[in-house]
């Protein structure tokens, strides 16, 4: 592992840093915040996926987290949305190909030598954190935007013994019927829809798949809400399988990071309460 850069922030250090990744057959970038603490000590983990478009960089740069993490004593990880770089291949619409993973591992031979970030994030990353940082693996929440929020409800629901929390800001709760994703899983898993099942939120608790509580904000104002996000369809999902699921509808924010940094000390907290249980 390199690092790229590392700067002191609310006491802690700030960190960059890039890997060989095995899965995807490509660096891959990431960052890392690291609240100040005793030497020797772990802290709890919390995974941030970001959405369309993103690197780890969006969220370091814009996500307004390190104060609240520096106070909770909470680890920070933003990983890229997907592999990067020559020799891998992309399209020219901003929602699919580099920089729109959808957190998946691809099947579709134009996509499957590199695509491949839920192994990236359920196994290779994992593994680097633990033996590069002070991070307690026993202590791991998940949060996640858009893009993000789809994969960080569908890892945690695959993974529901890895993870104590879960939460997401204006996610993708439904892949399989809205038009980011409907385009996304056929590009990179093909027509059988019986193969989304596992990268739908939806449709994994419909099939079983729980946690015990999630923690969803979406802004009323978002401009992708009604065609993209649809809340609604995770609230009649957790109510039938009974999962306690508050989800907020936050007047008058929108999409953007505006919107996530409002609530991630809200969210940071929220995790902490239960990673520190
Ligand atoms: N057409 C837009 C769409 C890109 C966009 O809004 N991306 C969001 C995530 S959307 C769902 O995953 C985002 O986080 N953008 C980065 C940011 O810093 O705001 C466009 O191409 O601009």
């Amino acid at each position: 592992m390199e690092t790229l850069s590392q700067n002191k922030s609310h006491g802690g250090t700030q960190g960059v840093y890039r890997h060989a990744s095995l899965v995807t057959g490509t660096d891959m970038t990431f960052s890392v915040y690291v609240p100040e603490h005793v030497r020797g000590t772990r802290l709890p983990v919390l995974w941030y996926l970001s959405g369309l478009t993103c690197t780890h960089a969006n969220v370091t740069d814009k996500g307004e987290y390190r104060r609240a993490c520096a106070e909770q004593g909470v680890i920070l990880v933003a990983p890229d949305t997907s592999p990067r770089g020559e020799g891998v291949p992309d399209d020219e619409a901003y929602d699919f190909g580099q920089g729109a993973g959808f957190y998946v591992d691809a099947t579709e031979a134009r996509w499957a030598s590199h695509f491949h970030m839920r192994a990236y994030l359920e196994q290779e990353l994992p593994a680097l954190v633990a033996a590069e940082f002070p991070a307690d693996m026993e202590r791991q929440g998940i949060t996640g935007h858009s893009m993000g929020g789809h994969g960080a409800l569908t890892i945690a629901l695959r993974n529901p013994d890895r993870f104590r929390s879960v939460s997401a800001f204006a996610p993708i709760v439904a892949p399989s019927v809205v038009p980011w994703g409907e385009k996304a899983l056929t590009g990179y898993l093909g027509p059988d829809r019986s193969n989304w099942r596992a990268y739908d939120a939806c449709a994994l608790i419909l099939d079983g798949a729980r946690v015990p509580e999630l923690l969803v904000d979406v802004g009323d104002a978002d401009q992708f809400l009604h065609e993209q996000l649809r809340p609604e369809l995770l609230r009649a999902a957790c109510d039938a399988a009974e999962i306690d699921l508050t989800l907020r509808l936050q007047p008058g924010y929108d999409h953007s990071y505006y919107f996530i940094s409002s609530f991630m000390a809200d969210h940071i907290a929220w995790h902490a309460e239960r990673l520190k249980a």
